[in-house]
């Protein structure tokens, strides 16, 4: 059983003949998510970077029961692309009820080297075409009085080594979400935002990305996929999976900060991650 901040009866009905949009959808965590929203008879919209991926994905999606199924390949790099992607789910449905931003850049599990254009990238794959999509749906999501699931990550929340562009990226996530969340309130704007704090997924990319240096077992890619979509069916304000360790390390955030930090360093074999070469001139 996962942790909710609220409860709630979810039916795989919920979802059938809804509208949905699923950004990182070639592979991983959103690869899953387009799978289970096919199976429970949505329409689904797919946007990743890579087509043939994509194609494949979609051909599956109709294989399990869709309603619909169609992709759009490009690059969130581009906020442009990601402003068409919403526009195609308008031309598409005429509306929209629910959005799922799923996406990242490529990124490395490493020392930060001082590569100020990679966090700038990341920034705006993983942050500002987030906010640019949501900017364009918000009308359509008015409207169905929709959701919006925004994927985030425990290094949105804690800080740990080896991640600084992406954490950076996941934190600007939970400030901007969180923010917007207060003002749909006050506005009586009913559409619910859901950010979804992961811990370490057995997705392809991350297992290949930290395996030699976590000794974290990772939660499956299926499971997680679901729980995340049922988050956002209730209209979550957040979802912690795997809760176990999700939920006690934002507790011990706050108890106990620097036994947090060193259980975190704790848990990485650092002798597997490269060490950059010492400043030149450095006395060490
Ligand atoms: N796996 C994990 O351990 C964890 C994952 N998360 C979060 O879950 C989400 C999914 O992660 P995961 O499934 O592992 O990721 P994957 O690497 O499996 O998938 C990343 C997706 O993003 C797409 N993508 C990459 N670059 C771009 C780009 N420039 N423009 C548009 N799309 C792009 C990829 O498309 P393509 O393949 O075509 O390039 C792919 O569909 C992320 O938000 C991540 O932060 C959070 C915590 C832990
Ligand atoms: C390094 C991972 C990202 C790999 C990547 O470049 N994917 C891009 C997509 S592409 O290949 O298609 O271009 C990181 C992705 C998820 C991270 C993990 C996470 O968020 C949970 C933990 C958070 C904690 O703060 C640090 C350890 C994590 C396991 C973290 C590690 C880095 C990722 C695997």
């Amino acid at each position: 059983v996962y942790f909710y901040s609220g409860h709630g009866n979810f039916s795989k009905e919920m979802l059938r003949g809804k509208r949905v949009l699923v950004t990182g959808a070639s592979s991983g965590i959103g690869e899953q998510m387009a799978y289970h929203l096919a199976r429970m008879g949505a329409h689904v919209l797919l946007t990743a970077w890579t087509d043939t991926k994509l194609e494949q994905v979609m051909e599956k999606c109709l294989d399990l029961g869709a309603a619909s199924a169609r992709y759009m390949s490009g690059s969130m790099e581009n906020t442009a692309f990601a402003e068409e992607v919403v526009k195609e789910a308008e031309n598409t449905w005429g509306g929209l009820d629910m959005l799922i931003l799923n996406h990242i850049g490529q990124t490395f599990y490493d020392f930060f080297n001082g590569d100020v254009a990679h966090v700038r990238k990341l920034m705006e794959i993983n942050f500002l075409s987030y906010v640019a999509m949501t900017a364009a749906a918000l009308p359509m999501l008015e409207e169905s009085k929709g959701s919006i699931v925004v994927v985030s990550s425990v290094s949105g929340k804690v800080a740990s080594p080896f991640v600084a562009p992406y954490s950076a990226s996941k934190f600007a996530l939970e400030g901007f979400f969180s923010s917007l969340r207060h003002e749909f309130i006050i506005k009586n704007i009913n559409v619910s935002i859901t950010l979804c704090i992961l811990g370490y997924i057995n997705t392809e990319s991350a297992v290949r990305a930290v395996s030699h240096a976590v000794k974290l077992k990772p939660a499956p890619k299926e499971e997680c996929a679901l729980e995340i979509i049922r988050s956002g069916v209730l209209r979550q304000r957040e979802l912690h999976y795997p809760a176990s360790t999700v939920t006690t390390t934002l507790l011990l955030r706050n108890l106990a900060p620097r036994l947090l930090d060193s259980l975190i360093r704790s848990s990485i074999q650092l002798e597997n991650i490269k060490r950059p070469p010492p400043p030149q001139g450095s006395g060490h």
